[in-house]
C-alpha cells in the first residue's frame, strides 16, 4: 500500500455504526455531506494507480486508514478538487415509492468489505465505499445534462443497464436530459447523439447488443472530454470492459484537471468476467445459460454415433469462466480446457489419451475449450501465424476450436486407431448477442441504479461494482490494475476436476509454484457465506 501521508486538518473520528438519522440535518453552507469527512484518517497516494496501461499518476488513490488494519479504497469527489459546491436535499425522500423505506439513505460511512473470510486476529482489510443515494445531491435536474455510451465487446445485459440508467435518472430524480453517445468511445466526436428518455427505452431490455452501437479503438481523451464540455454534459455513464474503464479513467482526469463539475462513472461490462474486485460481470449467467444449449446439442450428436466426440468453443479470451461454469452447470461434459490450465496433446497424461480412455469407456464425450485455451501450443506447432491486434489492442487469437479438431481427427486417422466422429460447434457470438435473462437483468437495474445514486451525490471516477452482494463504488484503477482468472489451485476447479474426470495436467510441481498467488480471485460460486441482507440475495452466491 506504500506510506500514506495523513491529512492534518481530517480529525482522527471512530467510525459510528450507528444508522444515518433520516432527519439528519442538512449540511450547512460551505460543507458537503458527501460521506468523505466522515473518514478517520485521509489519505493520498501519490503512486501510478496500479501502473495498469492508460492510468497516469494523476489518478491518485484515495486511501483512508481505521482501526484494527480498517483501509477504505474511495472513490474520489467533486468535493476533492472543487471546494464549496451547493447540495440539495434528495428528491427521493419526496419520492412515495422510496420515502416509506426505513434507511433508505446509505450511512456515511458505510463500506463493504473486499474479504468475507477472516480469521480472529487478521487485520479488517480493504473495503470500498457502498453504493446506494446520499441525503444530499450535487445536481438540481434541470441541471443535469447526462450521456451514456458502451464500449468494446457485446454482452447480454448492455440495453438493460441502458434502460435503467435512463429511468433510474428520471424516475427517481427529475432528470429529463440524457443523450445516447452513438458507435463507443469514437461517437463523442465523430457522431450525432440520439435522445433517451423512458419511453424510448421502454422495451431495449427484451433486445440483445446494445441500441447505442459499439466500437473498439477510437479513444481520444482531448477529443472526448471537449465534446462533453461542448454538450453540456455533466454526467457521463461508460458501459464497458477493462479496456473502457481504462479510457473512462483517462477522461476522468482531464475532466478533472480541467476543473470541471462533470461526474464520470463506469458500469463494468464483460462476458469473460475478467473484471477484477466484482463478484461478477452482468450477462455472464446468461452466458452461461445458453452455452447449455450448445453443449446439449454436441452431446446429442456425440451421443448418436459410435465414439462421437462433441466439441464446443466457448468465450473467454484469458478467462475460462464462462467454460468452467458451463461445464460445472451442464454434467454431460467430458473435458473443459481453459487458458489458466494448460494442457498438452501427446503422450501419457495427455489430452489423445484421455479422450482414448473416455471413448473406451462411455463410446462418446464432449469437450469444452475456451477461446483462449491452448494458445501457446498452436503457435508453437504453427510458429508463423500471428493474427496481429484489434483496434483497442486487444490479441487476437487463432480458432482453436478448428485448430483442436483437426489435431484430433488426424491423431485418431492414424493406423491402428479408433475411428472417431467430430462435430465441431462454435456458438460464441450467438451466445453474446442474446438478451439477458432475468437474474441478469434485476443485476443490471442495481449496477445503474447505483451508478446514478453515485453521480448525483458527486462522487466520480468510479465504476459501481457488486463487492460480497454488496453495491459498492471502486476506484478505476482497482478495475483495470488486473484481471480476474480461474485459480487452478482453487476449489472450483478441483470441482470442475472431480466432476469431468479430466486429467489435471498439471504435475504437484506445478501446483506448489502456483499458490505463490497472493491474492484469491473473485469468484462467483465460492465458499463464502451469504449474508441474509445482501443487496442481491442469492445472485452470484452459492454455497458450493
Ligand atoms: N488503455 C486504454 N486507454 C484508453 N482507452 C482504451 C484503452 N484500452 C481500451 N480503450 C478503449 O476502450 C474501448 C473498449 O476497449 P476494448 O478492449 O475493445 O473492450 P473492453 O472495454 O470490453 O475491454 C475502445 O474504444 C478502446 O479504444
Ligand atoms: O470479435 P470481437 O467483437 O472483437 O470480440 C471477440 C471478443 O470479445 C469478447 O467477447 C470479450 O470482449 P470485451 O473485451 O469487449 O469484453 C471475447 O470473449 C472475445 O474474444
Ligand atoms: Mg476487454
Amino acid at each position: 500500500m506504500g506510506s500514506i501521508p495523513a491529512l492534518p486538518s481530517v480529525p482522527t473520528v471512530k467510525s459510528s455504526l450507528a444508522p444515518e438519522p433520516r432527519d439528519r440535518p442538512a449540511a450547512g453552507p460551505g460543507k458537503q455531506n458527501n460521506g468523505a469527512a466522515a473518514a478517520p484518517r485521509v489519505g493520498s497516494s501519490l503512486s501510478a494507480a496500479g501502473g495498469s496501461a492508460g492510468v497516469s499518476d494523476m489518478a491518485k488513490k484515495k486511501i483512508v486508514t481505521g482501526d484494527a488494519g480498517y483501509i477504505l479504497e474511495d472513490v474520489p469527489h467533486f468535493s476533492d478538487y472543487l471546494p464549496n459546491l451547493p447540495t440539495y436535499s434528495n428528491p427521493l425522500q419526496d419520492n412515495p415509492s422510496y420515502s416509506v423505506v426505513k434507511q433508505y439513505f446509505v450511512h456515511v460511512d458505510d463500506t463493504v468489505p473486499q474479504k468475507v473470510v477472516v480469521h480472529k486476529d487478521s487485520p479488517r482489510g480493504v473495503h470500498f465505499r457502498r453504493a446506494g443515494p446520499r441525503q444530499r445531491v450535487y445536481f438540481e435536474a434541470d441541471d443535469v445534462q447526462a450521456c451514456i455510451v458502451t464500449c468494446g465487446g457485446l454482452c447480454p445485459g448492455l440495453n438493460t443497464v441502458i434502460r435503467e440508467i435512463v429511468c433510474g435518472l428520471y424516475h427517481m430524480y427529475g432528470v429529463k436530459r440524457v443523450l445516447g453517445i452513438n458507435g463507443g468511445y469514437r461517437g463523442f466526436y465523430a457522431r450525432n447523439t440520439v435522445p433517451l428518455d423512458p419511453k424510448i427505452v421502454n422495451d431495449i431490455h427484451k433486445r440483445g447488443g446494445t441500441i447505442l452501437g459499439t466500437s473498439r479503438g477510437g479513444h481520444d481523451t482531448k477529443k472526448i472530454v471537449d465534446s462533453i464540455q461542448d454538450r453540456g454534459i455533466n454526467q457521463v455513464y461508460i458501459i464497458g470492459g477493462d479496456g473502457t474503464q481504462r479510457g473512462a479513467s483517462l477522461i476522468f482526469e482531464e475532466v478533472r484537471r480541467r476543473g470541471l463539475k462533470v461526474a464520470v462513472a463506469g458500469i463494468p461490462k464483460t462476458i469473460d468476467n475478467d473484471i477484477p474486485v466484482i463478484d461478477k460481470s452482468f450477462g455472464f449467467d446468461t452466458a452461461v445459460e445458453e452455452a447449455q444449449r450448445a453443449i446439449n446439442a454436441a452431446h446429442v450428436e456425440a451421443e448418436s454415433v459410435e465414439n462421437g466426440i462433441g466439441l464446443v468453443k466457448l468465450m473467454g479470451r484469458n478467462s475460462g469462466f464462462i467454460a468452467m461454469y458451463a461445464t460445472l452447470a451442464s454434467r454431460d461434459v467430458d473435458c473443459c480446457l481453459i487458458p489458466e490450465s494448460p494442457f498438452y496433446l501427446e503422450g501419457a497424461g495427455g489430452l489423445f489419451e484421455y479422450i482414448e480412455k473416455r471413448l473406451k469407456e462411455n463410446g462418446h464425450m464432449v469437450i469444452v475449450i475456451a477461446e483462449g485455451a491452448g494458445q501457446e501450443l498452436m503457435s508453437q506447432s504453427n510458429q508463423s501465424l500471428d493474427n496481429g491486434k484489434d483496434a483497442s489492442g486487444n490479441k487476437l487469437f487463432q480458432d482453436v476450436g478448428l485448430w483442436i479438431s483437426q489435431k484430433i481427427k488426424d491423431h485418431f486417422s492414424q493406423r491402428g486407431k479408433m475411428g472417431i466422429t467430430l462435430k465441431y460447434i462454435d456458438p460464441t457470438y450467438m451466445i453474446r448477442a442474446i438478451p439477458s435473462i432475468a437474474s441478469d437483468n434485476v443485476y443490471c437495474t442495481l449496477l445503474a441504479q447505483s451508478c446514478v445514486h453515485g453521480t448525483m451525490a458527486g462522487y466520480t471516477g468510479f465504476t459501481s461494482g457488486l463487492v460480497n452482494g454488496r453495491q459498492t463504488y471502486i476506484p478505476f484503477y482497482r478495475i483495470t490494475e488486473k484481471q480476474n482468472n480461474v485459480v487452478i489451485t482453487d476449489r472450483m476447479w478441483a470441482r470442475l476436476l472431480s466432476s469431468t474426470n479430466q486429467p489435471s495436467f498439471w504435475s504437484p510441481k506445478d501446483v506448489i509454484e502456483d499458490k505463490r498467488e497472493e491474492e484469491p480471485p473473485t469468484e462467483l460460486l465460492d465458499d463464502r457465506s451469504c449474508c441474509a441482507e445482501n443487496d442481491l440475495v442469492g445472485l452470484g452466491k452459492g454455497t458450493g
